[in-house]
């Protein structure tokens, strides 16, 4: 049938029941389970006396709450251990393959999916978290459901769902020097909004995606959420290919050659019918900084605070003043002035290899400056070793930033790598709500050259100025 966009395609290749109106009884492919939504699922399986109808389709590693450093030592007791552990004794009852902690594969699920190749084109594939969108950057159907919605995908295999509508980003005209991806996702969302998407099932698009590697375009799908769109994805292409060849779980041989041809023939038809279509031009961008407590408020480096006054809605004035009041700032100050207290390198955004490189490059033969206290936390032990190799980790210790093992960290207060009250932070992480690096805590999202950049000037800055 022609005119199917590739979200249609995959969608109707994984529907078990059509019930009409879009509700749909669609085939999970794949789940991946942290220990954060899973407990209350694994139990309700256990309640109803269920087993799990396909241990192989899911795979379970601790991310959120784990300690960053003194792993070893931190995991011997307290709630991280707890959490910890009873993931593996969930997993262990319902032989469900499992990765340790200090395995060379741990990290946080968004990024070890992808790396394992475990996260395939053409598949549907969920997790309790939000940002299960990344792996959209594979050409498949990848989104985040509750933790009952986990219970189901464990005995059935199957969930219940409403098909999305269909919207297309193109995005064209490349990027300007020591601009990035993050940039220009940022900025897509200060210009649609964190609503902007609500509703659609996402598909990225023109040259610039062309152009990226398989990293930026997790890093652009990872953000799909934050634009309302539980699903972004991407056509898969030699790019894609290339990444997943030889990965542990991707197919071999024969059974390669053919998942590349079917692979590759998986694409939006040409004349394909698109709900909504943005256009968006990427060379003109300047480097992007959040500045208040939603991603959609953030602004180029170059730009001053927005001032309420001069806001005629009354709601979006009382927004401004809201999020101003709570980040500390004032109308009309310069963004690249503002002082930071704290950097933060690393999540399921920016904490993959190239994020590191970009980073390290910028702090090359560099100090972070006074008073600032700044790590790196690679997404995964993989990107750990690949950075040590290249010794990424001496640049990053030699200019006075801390080196740690993988996880969610300082991207979500839920472990010891928190903000205090009070401290702002840079960081390459996704979210900016009032508490979400640690109660009172204030941040401002943006790229990893440019949180680089923050932490040597000890300001917010521009990087360009740096290169
Ligand atoms: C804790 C988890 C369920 C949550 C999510 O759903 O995304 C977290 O990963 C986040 O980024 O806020
Ligand atoms: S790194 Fe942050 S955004 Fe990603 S899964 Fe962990 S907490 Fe969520």
């Amino acid at each position: 049938m022609a005119r199917q966009t590739l979200y249609d395609k995959i969608w109707q290749s994984h529907t078990v029941r059509d019930y009409g109106g879009g509700n749909t009884l669609l085939y999970i492919d794949r789940h991946l389970v942290q220990e954060v939504s899973s407990p209350q699922a694994f139990a309700a399986l256990d309640a109803a006396g269920r087993a799990v109808r396909r241990p192989d389709a899911h795979i379970a590693v601790a991310d959120h709450a784990v300690p960053t450093k003194l792993r070893a030592f931190k995991l011997r007791s307290g709630q991280a251990a707890k959490q910890v552990r009873r993931l593996e004794e969930n997993a262990a009852r319902h032989n469900i393959p499992y990765i340790e902690i200090d395995d060379d594969r741990h990290g946080i699920v968004h990024v070890i999916g992808p790396e394992l190749g475990f996260t395939l084109p053409g598949t549907t594939l969920v997790c309790g978290d939000s940002h299960t969108c990344t792996h959209g950057a594979f050409g498949c159907i990848a989104f985040g459901i509750g933790t009952s919605e986990c219970a189901t995908v464990l005995a059935t295999q199957t969930l219940h769902q409403k098909k999305q509508k269909r919207m297309r980003v193109i995005l064209d005209g490349g990027l300007a020097p020591g601009v990035t991806v993050k940039d220009v996702i940022l900025a897509l969302i200060a210009e649609i909004g964190t609503g902007g998407g609500a509703g659609y099932a996402v598909e990225f698009a023109g040259s610039t995606v062309d152009a990226m590697s398989m990293y930026e375009r997790m890093t652009l799908c990872n953000m799909a959420i934050e634009a309302g769109s539980r699903v972004g994805l991407i056509a898969v292409d030699e790019t894609t290919i290339r990444f997943l060849k030889d990965r542990p779980l991707a197919p071999k041989g024969d059974k390669w050659d053919a998942a590349v041809a079917a692979w590759t023939a998986l694409k939006s038809d040409p004349d394909a019918q698109f709900d909504r279509q943005v256009n968006f031009e990427t060379s003109n961008l300047a480097p992007q900084i959040s500045w208040g407590t939603s991603p959609e408020e953030t602004l180029p480096v170059t730009a001053h605070l927005p001032d309420p006054e001069a806001e005629p809605d009354p709601v979006r004035r009382a927004r401004i003043e809201k999020s101003l009041n709570y980040m500390a700032l004032k109308p009309g100050m310069a963004l690249r002035n503002i002082p930071i207290d704290r950097v933060f390198i690393g999540s399921c955004t920016n904490g993959r290899i190239d994020d590191l490189r970009s980073a390290a490059k910028v702090v090359k033969g560099r100090k972070v400056a006074a008073g600032v206290s700044a790590i790196v936390v690679p997404g995964s032990a993989a990107t750990r070793i690949a950075a040590e190799e290249e010794g990424l980790h001496d640049i990053f210790l030699s200019a006075g930033f801390e080196w740690r093992d993988a996880g969610c960290s300082m991207c979500v207060g839920m472990n010891d790598d928190r903000l205090s009250e009070g401290e702002r932070c840079a960081s390459t992480s996704n979210r900016n709500f009032e508490g979400r690096q640690g109660r009172g805590g204030r941040t401002h999202l943006m790229s990893p050259k440019m949180a680089a950049a923050a932490a040597v000037a000890g300001h917010l800055t521009d990087v360009r100025e740096m290169m």
